[in-house]
């Protein structure tokens, strides 16, 4: 490979295309005389599309293909949505860098309503996390929810052809993607807790590629690092793959470090929230410290629910 070549694996959606676009240009900014090449692939997560995600299973749905490509060579880095990476990498890969965090925030999209409380009763919105689904039907049980897939573009076609009174979707891509003008209201993290990771960006590559590393390391944005930190942590600890609704969502505020997390049952009937504050050096810890929390105030009954008693200890 040429010394002043960078190669990154993307899928080849707008906003994965944006995303890549992104780290190409900071990297080529801060590094003049290195060209970075995009590597289009296609992944299992694009191919099936008619499913919701929960149903489809497997973790790393987006990145697979990606990792592989890494593996034998064919790329030097593997750009993600933080919020589609799954906890485990393949041996020799690793998450080396996640740039500044976008608005995390999930935003309610509507052509005729302006927030969730002016739906009328029976309204349908169109979401396929189990998170938003979740949180939207313990707050307005009124509310009829249907599957929405496919790319941001897709699903607001969907949401103009009439099939949905209102979508949610995350406020990030939406700005991404310059749709920004699509948002009603971005729904605060009391309403709709953000996924872990939801806003940021990753970058994977070779644990053993020390050049890559050295080009990567000015991109890693260190308050964004510890927030998805301990949001991670906290999924990890609970095993929590796409079948569960669970949402972690970390801030820092004058250095102390907030994380919120809820596992809820898909319908909304069951809901178990909580809350730590503590140092940010101590994020990992805080992360799993609370989920072990929720699993002993419920949530371990309600992840036996959605895995037929296959429960984390
Ligand atoms: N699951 C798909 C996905 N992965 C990341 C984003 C949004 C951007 C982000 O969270 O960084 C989206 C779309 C959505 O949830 O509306």
């Amino acid at each position: 490979m040429l010394d002043n070549v960078l190669r990154i694996a993307t899928r080849q959606s707008p906003l994965a295309l944006w995303q890549a676009q992104y780290v190409k240009q900071r990297l080529e900014a801060l590094h003049p005389g290195l060209t970075v090449e995009l590597v289009p692939m296609v992944t299992r997560g694009d191919v099936i599309l008619d499913t919701p995600l929960a149903k489809v299973g497997g973790k790393g749905l987006f990145v697979k293909e990606l990792e592989l490509a890494l593996l034998e060579n064919r790329a030097d880095i593997a750009v993600h949505s933080m919020k589609d990476v799954p906890v485990e990498f393949p041996e020799g890969l690793g998450l080396v860098t996640i740039c500044e965090r976008e608005d995390p925030r999930d935003a309610f999209v509507s052509n005729h309503y302006s927030d969730i409380d002016a739906l009328p009763a029976g309204s349908i919105v169109g979401t396929s996390s189990l998170r938003r689904q979740c949180q939207l039907a313990a707050r307005r049980p009124d509310l009829v929810i249907r599957s929405l897939r496919g790319n941001v573009g897709t699903r607001l076609s969907k949401l103009d052809n009439g099939d949905y009174d209102a979508i949610i979707l995350a406020v990030a891509g939406l700005k991404r993607l310059g749709l920004e003008s699509r948002i009603r209201v971005a729904l605060p993290a009391e309403l709709s807790l953000p996924a872990v990771g939801q806003g940021a960006v990753g970058i994977e590559c070779r644990l053993a590629d020390e050049r890559t590393r050295m080009l990567l390391a000015p991109l890693n944005h260190h308050e964004t690092t510890v927030r998805v930190a301990a949001e991670r942590a906290m999924n990890t600890r609970l095993e929590g793959g796409c079948q569960v609704p669970i949402g972690s969502y970390a801030e820092l505020h004058d250095g102390e470090l907030w994380l919120r997390a809820l596992v809820g049952a898909p319908d909304g009937s069951k809901m178990v929230r909580g809350e730590r504050r503590g140092h940010p050096d101590d994020a990992v810890q805080l992360g799993i410290s609370l989920a072990e929390e929720l699993l002993d105030n419920g949530a371990r009954e309600i992840l036996a629910d959605v895995y037929n008693g296959d429960a984390p200890a």
